[in-house]
């Protein structure tokens, strides 16, 4: 499988002092899904930001869908596809409107934008509400409007923040069946959660961070070993409470 994110050997953080990530490196290939999980502060949204181009390593490198920011601007940003925790829109356009304004980003050709918009505003019961202005939107709704407008875009790459805050349970389980065939169709996803549950059932590999560090990543049983073998059949969530707490609470 190729790799659609490569993050390699990356530190970085908001000053150059004090670095937040350390010698970070991970891959998300094409057909997977991984789960990027870590208590607060641990690093994930940093690590998200540097993906996202919105602040640069201090060392090492990341390159989506082989192309890296720097040398490949144009191509890199249109590579993925980024859902972030909280919703943001511009309060004057229209749940159709940021569909199009998407569309057009992302290059989506006519007969493709009809039949995907459509097919999306059903799937997550959003149809009444497409001449509404995401002023007037609930917050779940205006979360479902960034989650469409990413699988509009039908990128390489999916970066999902958190994306469960706010979604009823009809809309979680429409983004999960989703992403599931997104996934299916080759697209790489790398999805941040504190529902580890969720993140078990449905991730395919896992990165644990601690203290801007990777403290372990690989399948569950590669997490469940990183922990200690005493978590042999156990949980995501039994593994993840041992890396972070060494086994005290
Ligand atoms: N804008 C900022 N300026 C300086 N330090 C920051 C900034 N944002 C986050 N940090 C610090 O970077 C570290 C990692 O934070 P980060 O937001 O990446 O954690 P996280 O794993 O996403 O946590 P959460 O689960 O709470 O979202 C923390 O020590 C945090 O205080």
């Amino acid at each position: 499988m190729d790799a659609i994110l490569q993050v390699n050997q990356l530190t970085g953080g908001y000053s150059p002092r004090r670095p937040v990530l350390h010698n970070i490196s991970f891959q998300v290939k094409a057909g997977e899904m991984v789960g990027l999980i870590g208590l607060n502060g641990a690093g994930k949204s940093t690590t998200i930001k540097h993906i996202l181009g919105l602040m640069k390593p201090q060392i090492g490198e990341i390159k989506v869908d082989g192309a890296t920011l720097e040398e490949e601007t144009e191509q890199y940003r249109a590579s993925f596809a980024y859902v972030p925790e909280s919703p943001v829109l511009f309060d004057e356009l229209t749940v159709e409107e940021h569909l199009r304004l998407t569309g057009m980003a992302y290059s989506v050709n006519d007969d493709q934008y009809g039949a995907r918009a459509e097919e999306l505003l059903e799937q997550f019961q959003m149809l009444p509400k497409r001449k509404a202005f995401a002023s007037h939107l609930s917050k779940g709704m205006k979360q479902k409007v960034m989650i469409m407008n990413a699988l509009l875009a039908d990128p390489p790459l999916y970066i999902i923040d958190e994306p469960f805050l706010g979604l009823d349970p009809l809309g979680i389980r429409s983004l999960l069946d989703r992403l599931v065939e997104v996934k299916r169709k080759g697209a790489a996803i790398l999805m941040s959660s504190h529902i580890l549950s969720t993140v078990e059932a449905y991730c395919d590999r896992f990165i644990v961070m601690h203290h801007g560090q990777i403290a372990a990543q690989g399948t569950l049983d590669d997490v469940r070993q990183a922990a200690g073998t005493e978590m042999r059949g156990g949980s995501l969530e039994d593994a993840f409470y041992k890396l972070v707490t060494g086994g005290h609470r």
